[in-house]
């Protein structure tokens, strides 16, 4: 068997996205992802994604060329190439990701950002060449499926006119009867019994009724409301009070540890984040201060799925529960997700996926939410196909763009609708 890596294939692709709103604006029609496959000198092919926006694309490109001659097989060699790789300072001088408001933007993270979808594309087809799945390849699975939440956005019923879209039959979702509206979307196509609401859209007394209406619609559901960080420490705990009977945990309510941390002393309920620990060199000082309560990983910007594993094992350490975050992501992170997912101890709540808001995708099968779960394969690799064709459509699309679209703009997306819309100054309540 030979694993040298002869060959690496990247493929931007732009892919629908519905007008879902946040607290920054709301989501452009077509999102970028970056596609990767490794093949070996045997003619195994490896699949993984990542973020698909300038930077991360200015990372991958050098990153590709240094691989071949290396073996599918060498993990660990993955994080010290990357860190040859130059990143342009530029890039991490604002120091939050505007883009995806998922934390701090340091060139690190950038870094990891990339090997994360290379690490998976090598595990995948190590896991081929030896006719293993990927959880086997990170140990082995503790459970045999991995839960899911309805992730649940307040949106307009289409894109504004004038601009081209794909149509969706989600609807608009705008006040508390359409988040509920949408919740049973969710439960008749999908199965989840979680749900997490995107807040930071309006002000607080309105999404504080929108999850009170999930309560009662769903009585006993665990849910969880997530403004990205929009709110003061005072209107946080207003919040917590008002909904603390109800709500399984509260995500990123503020902005930065020492907020979360003062939130988290006199909330009486749980925080989760996926915007205040996002990096290994946050966990001391938010974990001992007692910040957060609930890591949301996402294998993308946390360096991979071994990562992953890493900062579990952190979390249990110190008592803090471990969850996973998502963006707008297809199929092949979906099955990262599950396989690595699978292999967590003590993962108490149900991970996050935008899979569900994501009506393209590249694989030659969906994967598929039964009872709001996905069963974890046992198929070599990551258990997915690629699909060629549409992946040269969706490139293709991404070649015809005039670059407006490339890099992931919220803000920019809103003031088609709303010229003048900047992003909002935090805390924005
Ligand atoms: O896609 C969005 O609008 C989300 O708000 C996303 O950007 C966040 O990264 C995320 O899903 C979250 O949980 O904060
Ligand atoms: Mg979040």
């Amino acid at each position: 068997m030979d694993l040298t890596i002869t060959d690496v294939r990247l493929t931007p692709i732009l892919v629908a996205d519905p007008p879902l709103l946040n607290t920054q604006g709301v989501h452009q029609p077509y999102t970028p992802r970056l596609i990767i496959e490794v093949e070996t000198a045997d003619g195994v092919t490896g699949l993984g994604e990542t973020y698909g926006d300038t930077k991360y694309l200015e990372l991958a490109r050098p990153f590709a060329g240094r691989l071949l001659g290396r073996s599918v097989a060498d993990h660990n060699g993955l994080f010290t190439v990357m860190n040859g790789v130059d990143v342009d300072r530029e890039r991490v001088v604002d120091q939050v990701d505007v883009g995806g408001l998922r934390g701090v933007q340091t060139a690190d993270k950038l870094r990891l950002s990339v090997v994360s979808g290379f690490e998976v594309a090598c595990l995948d087809a190590l896991g081929k060449a030896l006719g293993l799945p990927v959880h086997a390849l990170l140990g082995g699975k503790v459970r045999d499926a991995v839960e899911y939440s309805a992730y649940l956005f307040y949106k307009w019923a289409e894109h504004p006119a004038g601009v081209a879209a794909e149509r969706d039959d989600w609807g608009a979702a705008l006040d508390p009867a359409g988040v509920v509206e949408q919740a049973r979307k969710f439960t008749e196509r999908y199965g989840f019994t979680s749900f997490k609401l995107k807040g930071g859209v309006f002000p607080p007394e309105e999404e504080i009724a929108a999850v009170r209406a999930l309560a009662e619609a769903f009585p006993g559901h665990p849910l969880r409301l997530d403004p990205n960080g929009a709110w003061s420490v005072e209107t946080s705990l207003t919040v917590a009070k008002e909904l603390g009977d109800v709500l399984e945990y509260l995500e990123d309510p503020a902005l930065g540890t020492d907020a979360m941390a003062e939130v988290a002393a006199r909330a009486g309920v749980p925080l989760a984040t996926n915007m205040c620990v996002t990096t290994f060199a946050e966990i001391p000082d938010a974990f001992t201060r007692g910040a957060v309560q609930v890591v949301l990983s996402d294998h993308h910007y946390w360096g991979g799925l071994r990562n992953t594993q890493r900062l579990a094992a952190i979390c249990r350490t110190f008592g803090v529960g471990v969850s996973m975050h998502s963006n707008t992501h297809l199929g092949i992170s979906l099955a990262a997700m599950t396989h690595v997912a699978a292999t967590v101890p003590g993962l108490h709540h149900a991970c996050d996926s935008h899979y569900p808001w994501q009506s393209e995708d590249v694989l030659t099968q969906r994967l598929t939410f039964d009872a709001g779960r996905v069963t974890v394969t046992d198929t070599p690799g990551l258990g997915v196909e690629l699909d060629h064709d549409r992946l040269a459509f969706l490139h293709r699309r991404w070649l015809d763009d005039d670059g407006t679209l490339r890099d992931r703009d919220d803000a920019a997306a809103m003031r088609v609708a709303e010229p003048g819309w900047e992003t909002p100054s935090v805390p924005r309540w």
